[in-house]
């Protein structure tokens, strides 16, 4: 069985002479949630667009569990849920009504379904109110749980936090983590802000003009960007103890060279070098350095474009 739950080997799309796809390849391991990251118009939705076989590709290959074959891929994706552009709901129906109407449109059998899908996105109390009426967020819920109805292995979502206020991209991440942790469902998260999908994804792949500049893990994410505050002294060892005793924290390292990376109390340097100094060592260097996680983003794609 494929560790995999889709792998893309040299994926290029062309329209006309431009590439929205140029040899991608893209690796999303099974159970993970793979955060896909680009602006408007890096190539996100073609390439999922492209998975979910709503287009073709003009080169290479896609592999879906494994399944490379045109007819295996077709099933294939019936093990996928999506929610690809914005969801499609019947706007004059209620919530129970949109996922009968899905669940009988695609032969989905049991009623049980329906009831248990709209508990599982927090959905079960919104009795008569029509889709219409509904907030951005909970339509986005309403369209997941669309996407959730066949028990899906794999869930395609096209940017679902795009617009939601700040409340609804916490509740968003919130399920999504939910889906992943209890029932082991992998996610293909796109949007055009890392940050969004920061505390939520485990793996990152950023696309830029349809090349994939990069695939991380949130662990090696995380260490480019962590935020420190870089201390050199004349003493490390009596300045790691100072550190440890009077600001009570172990979350520091002493580099080969001598300098310390404190990774806690950034927001207060003055304490920092007044429990330094106040136990006679001499502060030669001292300056927050690392990086935030959109100017991380912001340099990488900079970066492609000099290439
Ligand atoms: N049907 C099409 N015909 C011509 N060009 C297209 C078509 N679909 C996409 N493109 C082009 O391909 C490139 C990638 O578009 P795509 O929609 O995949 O980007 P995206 O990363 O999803 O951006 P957005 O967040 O704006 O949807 C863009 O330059 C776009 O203009």
């Amino acid at each position: 069985m494929s560790e995999y739950v889709l792998q893309t080997n040299g994926l290029t799309k062309k329209f006309k002479a431009s590439y929205a796809l140029d040899k991608v390849n893209m690796s999303i391991r099974k159970g993970s949630i793979y955060g896909f990251i680009g602006q408007n118009g890096a190539g996100k939705s073609t390439l999922i667009r492209v998975a979910a076989g709503l287009a073709f590709p003009t080169e290479g290959t896609i592999e879906l569990f494994g399944a490379a074959e045109e007819r295996e891929l077709v099933r294939a994706r019936k093990r996928i849920g999506s929610i690809i552009e914005s969801p499609a709901l019947f706007p004059n129906m209620t919530a129970r009504e949109n996922l009968e109407a899905n669940r009988i449109l695609r032969g989905i059998p049991g009623k049980d379904c329906v009831a248990k899908t709209l508990e599982l996105v927090g959905l079960q109390g919104t009795g008569r109110k029509k889709a219409k009426n509904f907030s951005l967020g909970m339509k986005q819920r309403l369209g997941l749980a669309i996407a959730l109805l066949g028990d899906p292995e794999f869930l395609i979502l096209d940017e679902p936090t795009n617009g939601l206020d700040p409340m609804g991209v916490v509740e968003m991440r919130e399920l999504l983590k939910r889906l992943n942790q209890e029932r082991g469902i992998t996610i293909l998260i796109s949007s055009h802000i890392l940050s969004e999908l920061y505390l939520l994804a485990s793996h990152y792949g950023i696309i830029h003009h349809g090349r994939l500049l990069e695939q991380v893990t949130a662990e090696e994410l995380k260490a480019k960007c962590q935020q420190y505050v870089h201390i050199k002294v004349d003493n490390p060892d009596k300045a790691a103890a100072v550190i440890q005793n009077e600001l009570g924290t172990s979350d520091f390292e002493v580099m080969p060279d001598g300098a310390i990376r404190l990774f806690k109390h950034m927001d207060r340097p003055g304490k920092i070098s007044s429990v330094l100094a106040a136990e006679g060592l001499e502060i030669e260097q001292f300056m927050p350095m690392g990086e935030d996680l959109e100017s991380y983003f912001a340099k990488r794609i900079g970066g492609a474009d000099h290439e």
